[in-house]
């Protein structure tokens, strides 16, 4: 077990020193409950010589016939563990052709596990095969590509460009980043209905609307889709064509869901219509674990049974995964939630392991102190692949990212993500940086889109001049500039020639923020104030530029090496995972609730958040609140000091 330097059982400030009331649980397991003269008796001995020993609400659910069921249960209570037997059990008791069932999981990653999980079982095997298991998204391409949908799925970044792209091109005085633009969007695609009847109530969905249809037909001009065309189309297509949803129907006899509490409206709306007739739909999920609100998921685990009033209903209350004082904070912090249906999880493991709390003074002694952590950890030999770090928010996590690659601490390539200075944000400030140091020919492009001058005719004016003075000093003379720019040009090449990185950078990003924009857009206003403050540290553009380059190289070449690692990623990401050892980082308020959240649902939606974070931890918990952030001091999360008030 690990020293806690610096970390301690109650978080600072604390007035209620607790520990979990009750002993963990020994729920009924199918050792007792399945007698020895029933017809599945085979498939549970078998289950248990494996040492699968499931409990008796998991037998239940596993056993369920045909028809409608939820299975409701909170964290580490083996729902997913209840979907992988019931698919085996379907097969293998029940004699249902693997071919004719669909297994929609909420990552890729999870869809590989179950294959794996149920070719490994000796009565399914090669069979595992058969199975339509997989992402709404990735069943569904499928779907659309067998009738002809070949455009290339455009990546999240290429949409963002082409949005941005599209809010040019309409000249439109939109003040929303192109994400937020693709959020409306995908937000209306996602009910299922086609850009072309957006809304037009007001000037600023008149104007989204203008930008997202040009988006559309750039998209079809160059023969692209993006994510959420995926569920559009493949809605559109079944609810055109009688024939393909009577094929499908006829092909499909039984559908399991994972995570059900993140399902938005089109796909439940296209299961509703694939289990029409025989409604076969097993669904598993908890809503305290639902944290897709903010991208669209509805409320269907809540209302399945509006929707399947006979629907069979399953509850899973014991928790297998953590230690009892870990599952004691979850439940604690997810009482906090008014508007929910109260459950209480049980602990089946012993461990008297209380959670650890950190409280540094910035982002910075977080990201040192928990780095130097893990350091020790792996020194001792534990394996890298054991520990977790979670985060809300990148920036919470942008130092810590830093400062691990800078103590060579492997991190999984899966999860490795940029680093503040390779972000697609800040590349025009990067550029700047760069050709500081290298003031070539090349670079020049970034760095003209920083200073707002037309860069496409710049450029070819540039290409005429052969004075051979220096990039700049030509680019003033350029007749077609006006006074201002003119200005911008002069005082960015004194700056470039001998600032401090600081004052640098603050010049590009005030540039940058120019009126025109209208307001500091708060993803690049946080990433904005992250690399002010880190070529604040600098005292020269050469240093700042040898420190990223050597970051940025490392990750690189961790990327490269592909060797396992600890798990560095969202908390989103880290849904339906679970690791021995968990550091949630970056819980303190305007992080966690986040600043943005500002509705009572939006901080419902924090504190289930927090709530997914710590019930991802089996043996060890240790959660940090720095005491400021951006300069400004913040309290604990308001969800743990709660919990000890
Ligand atoms: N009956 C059981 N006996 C022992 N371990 C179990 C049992 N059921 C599940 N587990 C284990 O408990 C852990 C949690 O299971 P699983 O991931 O299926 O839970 P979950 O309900 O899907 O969790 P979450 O919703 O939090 O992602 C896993 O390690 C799983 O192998």
């Amino acid at each position: 077990m690990a020293r806690h330097l610096q970390y301690y059982p109650n978080p600072v400030g604390a007035k209620r020193k607790w520990a979990p009331a009750t002993a963990p649980l020994q729920p009924q397991t199918s050792v007792d409950y399945v007698k020895e003269n029933e017809e599945d008796t085979y498939f549970f001995r078998a289950l248990e010589i494996e040492k699968t020993i499931m409990n008796a609400q998991q037998v239940d659910a596993v056993r369920h016939g045909k028809g409608p069921a939820r299975v409701t249960a909170g964290a580490g209570a083996g729902k997913t563990r209840v979907l992988i037997e019931r698919v085996a059990y379907l097969i293998s008791q029940r004699d249902i052709d693997p071919s004719r069932i669909m297994m929609l999981t909420f990552a890729n990653k999870t869809a590989a596990e179950m294959k794996e999980r149920l070719a490994s079982e000796p009565s399914i095997g090669e069979k595992a095969e058969q199975i339509l298991c997989g992402t709404f998204h990735s069943i569904f391409l499928r779907l659309i590509r067998g009738r002809g949908f070949n455009q290339k799925v455009l990546s999240e970044q290429d949409a963002h460009e082409m949005i941005a792209q599209a809010i040019r091109s309409c000249r439109s005085s939109l003040k929303l980043e192109p994400a937020e633009i693709k959020e409306h969007i995908d937000a209306w695609k996602r009910e299922g209905r086609n850009p072309e009847d957006m809304a037009e109530n007001n000037k600023q969905e008149k104007e989204i609307k203008r930008v997202a249809l040009s988006y559309e037909k750039e998209k079809r001009d160059i023969g692209s889709i993006d994510f959420n065309d995926i569920m559009l189309i493949s809605l559109n297509e079944i609810e055109a064509d009688d024939a393909l949803l009577a094929t499908l129907q006829a092909r499909i006899e039984f559908v399991l869901v994972d995570e059900f509490q993140d399902t938005s409206t089109i796909q439940f709306r296209i299961l509703q219509l694939i289990v029409q007739g025989q409604e076969n739909i097993f669904v598993v999920g908890d809503e305290d674990q639902s944290i897709y609100r903010y991208a669209g998921a509805g409320r269907f685990m809540q209302d399945f049974l509006k929707y399947y009033p006979g629907a069979s209903e399953y509850r899973l209350t014991a928790n297998y995964r953590s230690s009892p004082w870990i599952v004691e904070l979850g439940n604690e912090i997810i009482a906090q939630n008014k508007n929910r249906t109260p459950k209480r999880m049980m602990a089946t493991r012993a461990g008297i392991q209380s959670p650890m709390f950190l409280r540094p003074l910035h982002p910075a002694a977080e990201a040192q102190i928990i780095s130097d952590h893990i350091m020790k950890r792996l020194d001792r030999g534990e394996a890298p692949e054991t520990i977790a770090i979670l985060y809300r928010a990148q920036p919470a996590a942008n130092m810590l990212l830093e400062s691990l690659i800078a103590k060579n601490i492997p991190i999984q390539g899966d999860y490795l993500e940029p680093t503040l200075y390779d972000r697609q944000s800040v590349e025009p400030i990067m550029a700047n940086i760069d050709f500081a140091v290298c003031p070539s020919w090349e670079r020049i492009e970034s760095v003209l889109s920083s200073l707002w001058v037309p860069k496409a005719r710049a450029v070819e004016w540039l290409r005429t001049q052969h004075s051979g003075a220096p990039v700049l000093k030509e680019l003033v003379n350029c007749p077609f500039l006006t006074i201002e720019e003119k200005q911008r040009i002069l005082e960015r090449d004194y700056l470039l020639k001998g600032a401090s990185p600081g004052i640098l950078v603050a010049n590009v990003i005030q540039a940058m923020t120019h009126p025109w924009m209208g307001r500091p857009l708060h993803r690049l206003a946080e990433d904005f104030a992250a690399l002010q403050a880190a070529a604040d540290k600098h005292e020269t553009i050469e240093a700042f530029d040898h420190y990223v380059r050597g970051i940025n190289d490392k990750r690189y070449r961790m990327l490269k090496e592909g060797a396992g690692g600890v798990y560095l990623m969202s908390i989103h990401r880290s849904k339906g995972l679970e690791f021995p050892v968990v550091y949630i980082v970056g819980a303190s308020e305007r992080i966690i609730p986040y600043y943005l959240a500002k509705s009572e649902e939006e901080i419902a939606e924090e504190c289930r958040l927090l709530h997914v974070a710590v019930t991802r931890a089996q043996d060890e918990l240790l959660i940090s609140s720095p005491s400021s952030f951006w300069g400004q001091n913040t309290a604990i999360s308001r969800f743990i000091q709660a919990v000890y008030q």
